[in-house]
């Protein structure tokens, strides 16, 4: 198959005081994330002025990129601008035809993996006789994402003599991860992965002892998320003795405002109350390595390239035109209606799944 273009799929954030709300009306819409936690987090952002660090972190990466791979290369968000699907309009007026998408998460799951494809699903849905899009395959165990983790760790660990190793990513709810993958792999793929790819940092390192621990728990509080989070975890390590500690956010790919704010910010603050060194180690997107990983991801199509990886887990994650990757893969969770917290069944287990609809009912997100 060829390929006439490349489009760099992310998260998207706001890039002024103003654009902080109705950025954060976009993520949350229909996924019951009550007004108390968004006024939280509409904080944070405007703790640094309402800019996020991410779109200007994927336009680094885009350049660094564009200088590796023959393709013009596009960005497109979900949530803020440039949104997918004006990016998608702009892509078939200039004539592609079809596209590869680097979406910037190297996980499965719902949020991590399949909610780019909804958006996928999204866009070609705006655009009229939209470009063919096929989306790279999850990258979380190619030897230059761990490789990048692993020298991160390295420098952020030169201060200290000994310390704890600790990674993080996004929490997501306990029935999302439980619905990960597609079901005969026994669900929890995310957090599988997650653990996967901080095994094999961890073993680059040749540290045998770490913790997987979770951050920025969204959602309203009686729905179980995985746990425990980085702050907790922190004192939980100062109870144990632990002086230093040296976090590594394994489950994202830059240094963007989750990362800065419940790393950099609560859980540094944490550790500094408790008299503990901390120290949090980089992100690849800035690393040469990641723009490396991106043009060998795309040599893959291109020039069938051999796959990279280092894990046993299925090079899963590529689809055409936002397909499921497999039956049933990575469904979204059901949430609770916004005044139905409680009924939205905590544990979350998929049988009663009549329910399922008017969990959903509201969302035009996560609709099929
Ligand atoms: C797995 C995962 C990743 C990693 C994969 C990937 O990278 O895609 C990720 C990344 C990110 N999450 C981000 C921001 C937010 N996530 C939220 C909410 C949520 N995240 C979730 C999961 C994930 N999130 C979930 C299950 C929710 C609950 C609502 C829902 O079910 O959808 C909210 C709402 C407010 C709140 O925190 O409650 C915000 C603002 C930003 C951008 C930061 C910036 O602006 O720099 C990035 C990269
Ligand atoms: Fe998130």
């Amino acid at each position: 198959m060829s390929y006439d273009a490349l489009l760099w799929l992310s998260f998207g954030g706001p890039e002024g005081p103003e654009d902080v709300r109705p950025f954060l009306e976009n993520v949350t819409r229909g996924r019951g994330v009550p007004p108390e936690r968004l006024d939280e987090v509409e904080k944070h952002y405007q703790h640094f002025g309402g800019v996020s660090p991410i779109n200007a972190l994927n336009r680094s990466a885009i350049e660094r990129v564009r200088a590796l791979v023959d393709l013009p290369v596009y960005f497109g968000n979900r949530n803020w601008h440039p949104m997918v699907e004006d990016t998608l309009a702009e892509m078939k007026a200039a004539g592609v035809r079809r596209a590869l998408v680097f979406p910037t998460s190297a996980y499965g799951g719902y949020s991590a993996c399949r909610q780019y494809d909804e958006d996928i699903l999204r866009a070609r849905a705006a655009v009229e006789d939209a470009p063919e899009l096929v989306k790279i395959r999850q990258f979380f165990d190619h030897p230059l994402f761990i490789e990048s983790f692993a020298d991160a760790v390295r420098s952020a660990a030169e201060a200290f003599d000994g310390y704890r190793l600790v990674f993080t990513a996004h929490s997501v709810p306990l029935s999302a991860d439980r619905a990960a993958g597609p079901p005969e792999e026994g669900g929890h793929r995310y957090s599988r992965q997650v653990r996967e790819a901080s095994r094999l940092v961890a073993s680059a390192l040749g540290v045998d002892e770490y913790d997987v621990v979770w951050q920025s728990r969204s959602g309203p509080p009686e729905v179980p998320w995985l746990e425990p989070d980085i702050v907790d975890h922190v004192d939980q390590l100062h109870a144990r003795g632990v002086a230093n500690v040296v976090v590594c956010p394994i489950g994202f790919v830059s240094d963007h405002l989750e990362v800065v704010w419940d790393l950099d910010t609560e859980a540094r603050d944490r550790a500094a109350e408790l008299g503990m060194g901390f120290a949090r180690a980089g992100t690849p997107n800035d690393d040469p390595r990641f723009a490396r990983l991106v043009a060998e991801l795309v040599d893959e199509h291109l020039a069938g390239a051999p796959v990279r990886k280092l894990s046993a887990f299925p090079a899963a994650g590529c689809t055409a035109n936002g397909e499921l990757c497999a039956p049933r893969c990575c469904e979204p969770a059901r949430r609770p209606r916004p005044g139905q917290a409680g009924s939205g069944q905590p544990g979350g287990d998929r049988a009663g799944s009549e329910q399922a609809g008017s969990a959903r009912a509201g969302s035009d997100r996560t609709a099929p």
